[in-house]
């Protein structure tokens, strides 16, 4: 496993920049998510590492050498797509064996075996280790494509949205398994996402990209918790982090134009008014939808809250972030 290091990154196609000046450090062992809606240059990122791009300008080290001009597979990544990629004519089995097979690693045949069966419980797939890879759900040849990757060790992973095609309980689970196997084996991943309850609970380090471009970095907490701007705030928290002009409520400092307000930054109970829309019952959150001041504001609640629709709440905001008309991060 290796460090990982991208100095300003720059890619085009035609006259579109994909990346502008990226530089990225993904420190060895860690788990580093890419985050960011459609089109920011996640993929464009993962693919320049693994080989399948080349820069404009700007180099990659991956374990302290550049890798320009290496081959996909001089560079020793693994990679995980978003759809999955098998040998269709192949078992699982031996399309989980297939990269232990490389010349230039020679694996013996028992530590194959043992390789593939370690992986395919993991990814509980064991059982249809001689089906065809045709044979298999949707969900179940992409737990095979992300198998294919960890059976090896390769200087770095990188996958790219790998469980977006499955179902909403084996990805949870499979998001605990990834983490539980990357910081047992500390292996470096480099990971891209949309979806931000997997850059919470499983980055070492979150990478907030806008438009080509590296808005914040740092840990999911550090993020979450000291975001530089109403972009990079708006990127966690479920639910979102309320946005109003920053005059709604007394006290805004100067040059302020947004107040952000996460919902534990909104009391209840005190200051001013507010009426309940909606009472949003998630099981294990009970989300609160409020009138105020003609603005919507939606904040967490006692699950076992007797409001209804109508009701009043007093709210008063607390250790709430200030924006400039820029939507940089005030205070
Ligand atoms: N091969 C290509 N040819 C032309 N334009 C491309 C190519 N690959 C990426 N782009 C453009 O580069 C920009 C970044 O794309 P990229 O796929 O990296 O975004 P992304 O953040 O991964 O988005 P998504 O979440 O939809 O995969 C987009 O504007 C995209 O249209």
């Amino acid at each position: 496993m290796a460090e990982v290091i991208l100095r300003s990154i720059s890619k085009s196609f035609g006259g579109q920049k994909a990346l502008d000046d990226v530089s990225l450090t993904v420190p060895h062992g860690s788990l580093v998510v890419l985050l960011g809606p459609t089109g920011v240059g996640k993929t464009t990122t993962l693919r320049l590492v693994a080989g399948l791009e080349h820069p404009d300008s700007g180099d990659i080290l991956i374990g302290g050498r550049s890798v320009r001009g290496l081959t996909p597979a001089q560079r020793d990544v693994a990679m995980v797509f978003q759809q999955y990629s098998l040998y269709p004519h192949l078992t699982v089995r031996q399309n989980l064996e297939f990269p232990l097979k490389s010349p230039l690693l020679k694996t013996p045949r028992e530590e194959m075996e043992r390789k593939v069966q370690d992986v395919a419980e993991v990814l509980r797939i064991a059982h249809k280790l001689d089906n065809k890879a045709t044979a298999l759900s949707g969900g179940e040849m992409q737990r095979v494509s992300i198998g294919r990757a960890l059976v090896r060790r390769p200087a770095i992973y990188l996958m790219d949205e790998p469980l977006s095609s499955l179902d909403a309980k084996l990805r949870a689970e499979l998001r605990v398994e990834l983490k539980r196997i990357q910081a047992q084996s500390g292996a470096t991943l480099l990971y891209v996402t949309h979806d931000q309850v997997e850059a919470m609970t499983m980055a070492t380090h979150v990478g907030v990209l806008d438009h080509g471009r590296i808005a914040q970095f740092g840990s999911p907490r550090d993020v979450y918790e000291n975001p530089v701007s109403i972009y990079a705030a708006s990127r966690l928290g479920e639910p979102r982090i309320n946005l109003l002009p920053a005059d709604i409520f007394a006290g805004a400092p100067a040059g302020a134009r947004t107040i952000g307000l996460r919902p534990e930054h909104i009391v209840q109970g005190e200051g001013e008014e507010s009426s309940v829309v909606r009472v949003e019952r998630l099981g294990d959150q009970t989300r609160l939808h409020l009138s105020f001041k003609q603005h919507d504001l939606v904040t967490v609640t006692d699950p076992h809250t007797s409001l209804r629709p109508g009701d009043a709440v007093k709210v008063r905001p607390q250790d709430a972030y200030y924006f400039d008309a820029d939507g940089a991060r005030l205070v």
